[in-house]
């Protein structure tokens, strides 16, 4: 047995869909600076007014697309945990951002492990963002360091360009692709403009042209919006789809600020109203399917299209369990050098 272990990270969901678990899930995950990033008195007022009324709201949601064993996004990675622990010859623990398992009680198991050195912390994101990547390795390390752990922590940030991530994700929608579309839209989740450019470490390359994520920059190490980007070209350049068969959009705005665009809402019109009448839909910034790509994108958006003139909406599932992806994660926990 090695004296590695590994710690896949996702975002969380509520621990039910009664509505007070949804609002004590809202207000941890929106509480989280580095989720609304305001001061924490402003913080406090904006979340306290989002959470009179989106809880309800939220739990219908949750409530339409929960599983009889729970959240999708919870019980997919848990059979993504289970496979890769059947895989590999080190513990696997899953971990959540918010709600359970938490970070702090997947670090304090591993920890426990007797012989275990070193823990392998696998935030499940492809493209960087703090308030998904930072936000998960800060509570790492913030549990590290309290605790005491005598534990490294060796970090696989956002792995957009990492070997074997396309690959997977090309093997796992391939298939769907193959049953014929008419266009096929890649919809990311959100994120405010603001986050953008605070990302960017130049401090001025990021929005500040029109075609920013098009010029070679340093910013795009974290820059969100270049790695949803790179992903779509990639992807659509393996499977050798013209541009004009693909476009991308950013989903799952909340709030009144400004958000990158072009917006999934807006989009889902156009298309319908170009003609388009079979539209698939990737959502790859979600490693697993949950409430963004199930009710938004699933019951949502479907409805939008097929209201605005369009006739079928298929989503293509995430990667979830798939045995590629599986095999990849294997293959990164086995590799991944130990940082120093
Ligand atoms: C300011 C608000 C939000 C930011 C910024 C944000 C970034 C962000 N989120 C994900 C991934 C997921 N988000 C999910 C749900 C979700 N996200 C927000 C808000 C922000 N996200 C809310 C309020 C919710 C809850 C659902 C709702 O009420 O609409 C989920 C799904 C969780 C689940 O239980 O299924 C994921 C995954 C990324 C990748 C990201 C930054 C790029
Ligand atoms: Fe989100
Ligand atoms: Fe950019």
């Amino acid at each position: 047995m090695s004296d590695r272990a590994v710690l896949l990270a996702n975002l969380g969901s509520p621990a039910s869909t009664d509505v007070a678990d949804v609002r004590r899930y809202l207000n941890q995950f929106l509480m989280d600076p580095y989720v609304v990033d305001l001061p924490w008195p402003l913080r406090r007022l904006l979340v306290g007014l989002i959470l009179l009324l989106r809880p309800k709201k939220s739990a219908e949601a949750y409530a339409s697309i929960w599983w009889e064993d729970g959240s999708p996004l919870v019980v997919i990675s848990r059979r993504v945990q289970k496979a890769l622990q059947a895989r590999l010859d080190m513990p696997v623990e899953l971990a959540m951002r918010y709600g359970e398992p938490s970070i702090e009680n997947g670090l304090l198991a591993l920890a426990a492990k007797p012989g275990i050195k070193e823990v392998l912390f696998m935030p499940q994101y492809p493209q960087h963002a703090d308030s998904t990547t930072t936000t998960s390795i800060k509570e790492a390390q913030r549990v590290v360091a309290e605790h005491k752990l005598d534990l490294k922590l060796t970090i696989v940030p956002a792995f957009h360009n990492k070997p074997g991530y396309i690959d997977a994700l090309v093997a796992s929608a391939q298939p769907h692709l193959e049953q014929g579309f008419d266009h096929l839209l890649f919809s990311y989740h959100g994120l405010p403009e603001r986050h953008l450019r605070k990302a960017d470490p130049t401090g001025s390359h990021c929005l500040a042209f029109p075609d920013c994520c098009d010029r070679p920059s340093p910013a795009h190490a974290t820059c969100y919006r270049a790695q949803c980007v790179s992903v779509t070209r990639e992807f659509t350049s393996r499977m050798g789809l013209r541009d004009d068969q693909w476009s991308l959009a950013f989903q799952s705005r909340l709030g009144k600020d400004k958000w990158i665009e072009p917006y999934t809402e807006a989009r889902i019109d156009e298309l319908a109203e170009q003609g388009v009448k079979r539209l698939l839909v990737m959502c790859p910034a979600f490693v697993s399917d949950c409430i963004e790509t199930l009710e938004e994108i699933g019951d949502r958006a479907r409805e939008q299209f097929i209201e605005a003139g369009g006739e079928e909406l298929v989503l293509v599932p995430c990667l979830n369990d798939h045995p590629q992806w599986v095999e990849t994660l294997a293959s990164w926990c086995e590799n991944e050098p130990r940082q120093a």
